[in-house]
């Protein structure tokens, strides 16, 4: 499991860890780590030229160490100070190492093969100053390296509050923060690297921000049929969903469903979309006893009826779509996965509220209805009552595709039907349609179709331990 902690969590780590060890350890463990990775990034240092934008703390000092151990090794570093005071020693060690140091833009030179981003750190507040912002219009195109956060944005929260760095590599410590995995800063990330600076034993007991699953937790938690496994045992799940105006929905949802997790799938929906739905999958059946149930993909109008038909039986629920706007009172067990747009018409909240704060808004919304909710986006993020929280780090921007949520919500329906609780149902299977769609996409566009029929596959490779 990959884990975010917060800021207040990893300053308690290092001061733990900085009691055991000698004075500047961890600082000069980050800055090898950020040096070797900035190493890998440019295929070398000899004759590599490396900006460094150095900002009033630590983190400008974790730059000025990384500028100085590159330069030792034949890259030209200059370094530019965006503050009066910056990290002395390092600053000392750049000098020695052959550096050179600037404290206005003029002097500084016009190209670079890469930038490092050391304005601040986990001590910074959102947003840059005018200095930082010019500096960085230096050097457009030229890859940015941000060390331990893009600049500027909030660290544990991922919000945007005025400019901030667009980073292409983010080289962190420690541990990961929210920034990192949270829309929309995680946007600003780019590729993630961590460097250990043997902070897991003080994080142990701390509660992370978020976590993310990694292929090994998808593997230990996927439902799999034992020697002596019935149709019936494995799980039944039935799916409520389409209507004469959208019938695709109803065939997506379905297709998300029969992905082999559970042993039977159930639909229920009007007569001409039922027939669609068992000409294109035979295995479907009608009617009965469901573990749970599928509602509201393209439910149009019928939305209210398919939730209330559902909820009679006392089951839990996957709630999408048409049916999410009748959700009127706690649903325990369930889970609701809305997208920006339907969770801001559920909270009264406009549509930008909730983009610019996910992780606030479905924190909100599991307490709200006492269940699992699952925000669509970027990095999906899954919330249960108790103020867990997962994120979903698979998936490519094709996957922003018509049915592919319908293609989820049947998919997570499966999981619960075949007895994972809400949460880690909503949160693997969110995993899975991510991973199936990266796949399908191969680099290239796809349909919701092709990321259902990819999800078998997906878990047969990840069965064998391929994944
Ligand atoms: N602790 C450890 O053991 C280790 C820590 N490590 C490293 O330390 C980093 C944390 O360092 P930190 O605590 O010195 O804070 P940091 O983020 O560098 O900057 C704070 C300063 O910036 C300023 N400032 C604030 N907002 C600003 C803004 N928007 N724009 C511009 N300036 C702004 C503010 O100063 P002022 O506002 O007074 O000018 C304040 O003094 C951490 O991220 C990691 O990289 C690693 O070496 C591993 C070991
Ligand atoms: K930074």
């Amino acid at each position: 499991m990959l884990r975010a902690h917060s800021v207040a969590d990893v300053r308690r780590a290092e001061s733990l860890a900085m009691a055991q060890l000698p004075d500047g350890a961890l600082m000069q463990r980050a800055a090898a780590g950020l040096a070797a990775a900035v190493t890998d990034l440019l295929g070398g240092t000899y004759g590599r030229r490396v900006v460094l934008l150095v900002g009033a703390g630590d983190n400008g000092g974790d730059a000025l160490w990384a500028g100085a151990r590159l330069a030792g090794r034949g890259a030209h570093v200059e370094a530019l100070l965006l503050s009066d005071r910056v990290h002395d020693e390092g600053l000392a060690a750049l000098r020695r190492a052959g550096g050179l140091v600037r404290e206005d833009l003029d002097g500084l030179a016009a190209g670079a093969d890469v930038v490092l981003d050391g304005i601040v750190g986990i001590g910074g507040r959102p947003g840059l100053r005018p200095d930082a912002v010019a500096a960085l219009d230096r050097f457009p195109g030229v890859p940015v390296v941000a060390v331990d956060v893009p600049s500027g944005v909030d660290v544990d929260t991922g919000r945007l509050d005025g400019p901030h760095v667009r980073a292409d590599l983010t080289v962190t410590f420690g541990t990961h923060k929210a920034a990192h995995l949270i829309d929309p800063a995680s946007m600003a990330s780019g590729a993630l690297h961590l460097v250990d600076l043997g902070l897991d034993p003080f994080l142990e007991h701390a509660a992370p921000v978020v976590e993310a699953l990694q292929p090994d937790d998808v593997r230990a938690l996927l439902p799999r049929p034992g020697p002596d496994a019935q149709k019936y045992t494995r799980g039944v799940v039935g799916v409520r969903a389409g209507s004469g105006t959208y019938p695709g929905a109803a065939l997506l949802a379905v297709a998300g469903a029969t992905s082999g997790l559970v042993g039977m799938v159930r639909y229920v929906g009007p007569d001409a979309v039922a027939d669609t739905v068992r000409t294109a999958h035979p295995e479907v059946v009608g009617a009965g006893r469901v573990q749970a149930w599928v509602v509201g993909p393209g439910g149009g109008d019928d939305g209210a009826q398919m939730l209330a038909e559902a909820r009679a039986d006392d089951v839990p629920l996957v709630v999408d779509a048409d049916a999410l706007r009748h959700v009127d009172g706690p649903l325990p067990g369930c889970v609701l996965t809305p997208h920006a747009g339907e969770l801001s018409a559920m909270l009264d909240v406009e549509r930008t509220e909730v983009e610019a704060a996910p992780l606030r808004f479905v924190r909100e919304a599991a307490g709200r209805w006492d269940c699992v909710v699952l925000l669509k986006g970027h990095h999906t993020l899954v919330a249960d009552p108790r103020g867990r929280v997962r994120v979903t780090t698979t998936g490519v921007p094709w996957l922003a595709t018509a049915g592919a949520g319908d293609v989820l919500s049947g998919l997570v329906g499966s999981l619960l039907a075949a007895g994972l609780d809400s949460y880690d149902a909503a949160s693997v299977g969110s995993w899975l349609h991510g991973a199936a769609a990266t796949q399908a996409s191969g680099g290239g566009p796809l349909t919701a179709g092709r990321v259902a029929v990819q999800i078998p596959r997906l878990l047969r490779e990840l069965l064998a331990g391929l994944g």
